[in-house]
């Protein structure tokens, strides 16, 4: 198929592009580089540097690239900015996400794939999560990919769309031409590994008066290479009808201080941290049962021991101290 991604320089994206070039998709990619890397989008890939709120623009991509599927990564991704700034994601998130499925809807495009997150739960009353939770989300990250979420429903009836919602809990690790580089970064697994090259001189965990085992959030945390392999998985599937997965390893996840000591263990280096106060919007637990992709596409991770996912975040660091143009 031929398929757009967009959001396909940033960091998740850039490994979706490499898993479905390896499956045998072209793929062309919209981004408009406000977090992404041209130089992470492999070189045989076009890249339209473009918002996707440029409608005209994305018309013509859809209409002249012959685009059969939509990979929809593009948004703006972070609870504790948008807590303090919900206009921004209301605008990335439901009105530029909105666009899309009307630019698609225009020009005759009915497979989407999309990125949701496990934010969309809030702070679920059991865990692990399954997709039949409520969805109750306590910052406007999660709100805004659950509404882009619920407009799919109504684009189906009335319009044939069809779509796969991935709601991802933590990505992380990076595979061999990819990693994660944002500026400023704010991820847990990153923020450790700068410390451990000398780059900050302590990570600060917040908040430990979690009901967590040590008081530290706990999070799910699944390698970037698996998560990409499910969304070739569910371009595949999206044809049988519209679907929400969970993408997770499972329990029992990890606690902030037992990503540090795995993070101490990978590199070695000591590795100090600072306990701050808690984060705005951030739940205390989030594990997902990702069993129904698992049952229904044949999805499995399998590289999903935190060790393996920070090796490889720390082997891509160590290649890329300063980035890709490095
Ligand atoms: N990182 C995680 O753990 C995680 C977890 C759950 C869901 N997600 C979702 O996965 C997707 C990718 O996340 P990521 O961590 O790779 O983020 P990222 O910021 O690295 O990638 C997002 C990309 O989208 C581009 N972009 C943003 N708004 C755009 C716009 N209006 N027009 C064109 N390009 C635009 C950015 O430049 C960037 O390259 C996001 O939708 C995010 O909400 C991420
Ligand atoms: O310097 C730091 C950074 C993070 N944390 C904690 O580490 C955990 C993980 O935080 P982070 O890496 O920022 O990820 P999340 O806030 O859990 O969010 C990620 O995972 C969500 C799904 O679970 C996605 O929706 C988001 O897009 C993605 O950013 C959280 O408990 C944070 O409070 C710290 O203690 N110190």
């Amino acid at each position: 198929m031929r398929v757009l991604v967009t959001g396909g320089a940033g960091y998740i994206g850039s490994v979706v592009v490499e898993e479905l070039l390896r499956a045998g998709h072209g793929v062309t990619v919209i981004d408009n580089l406000s977090k992404g890397h041209a130089d992470a989008v492999p070189p045989e890939v076009e890249l339209v540097r473009a918002d996707l709120r440029e409608a005209e623009r994305l018309r013509r991509l859809l209409r002249d690239d012959r685009v059969e599927a939509v990979v929809h990564m593009a948004a703006d991704s972070l609870v504790g900015e948008s807590v303090q700034s919900p206009a921004k994601y209301y605008d990335n998130n439901v009105i530029a996400g909105l666009g899309l499925l009307d630019a698609m809807v225009d020009v005759g495009v009915h497979r989407l794939v999309f990125s949701s997150t496990a934010a969309v739960y809030g702070e679920p009353e059991a865990q692990p999560i399954d997709e039949t939770a409520a969805t109750r989300p306590t910052n406007p990250y999660g709100e805004t990919k659950l509404a882009l979420e619920r407009a799919f429903a109504w684009y189906e009836r009335a319009y044939g769309l069809r779509s796969a919602s991935l709601r991802y809990f933590n990505a992380a690790g990076a595979s061999a031409r990819c990693g994660e580089l944002h500026d400023p970064e704010t991820h847990l697994i990153p923020l450790v590994l700068q410390v451990a090259l000398g780059r900050a001189p302590y990570v600060t965990v917040y908040g430990d008066d979690y009901p967590t085992p040590d008081g530290t959030c706990v999070r799910d945390y699944i390698h970037v290479v698996d998560l990409a392999r499910a969304h070739v998985l569910a371009l595949s599937a999206v044809d049988r009808g519209s679907c929400v997965y969970n993408l997770g390893c499972g329990g029992p996840g990890y606690t902030v201080r037992q990503v540090v000591d795995v993070a101490r263990e990978v590199t070695g280096a000591p590795i100090p941290v600072r306990l701050g106060p808690r984060r705005a919007g951030d739940p205390a637990i989030l594990v997902a049962s990702s069993s129904r992709i698992q049952r229904e596409l044949g999805w499995r991770p399998q590289l999903g021991a935190l060790t393996t996912i920070v090796e490889s975040a720390w082997a891509w660091l160590r290649v890329h101290p300063h980035g890709y143009a490095h």
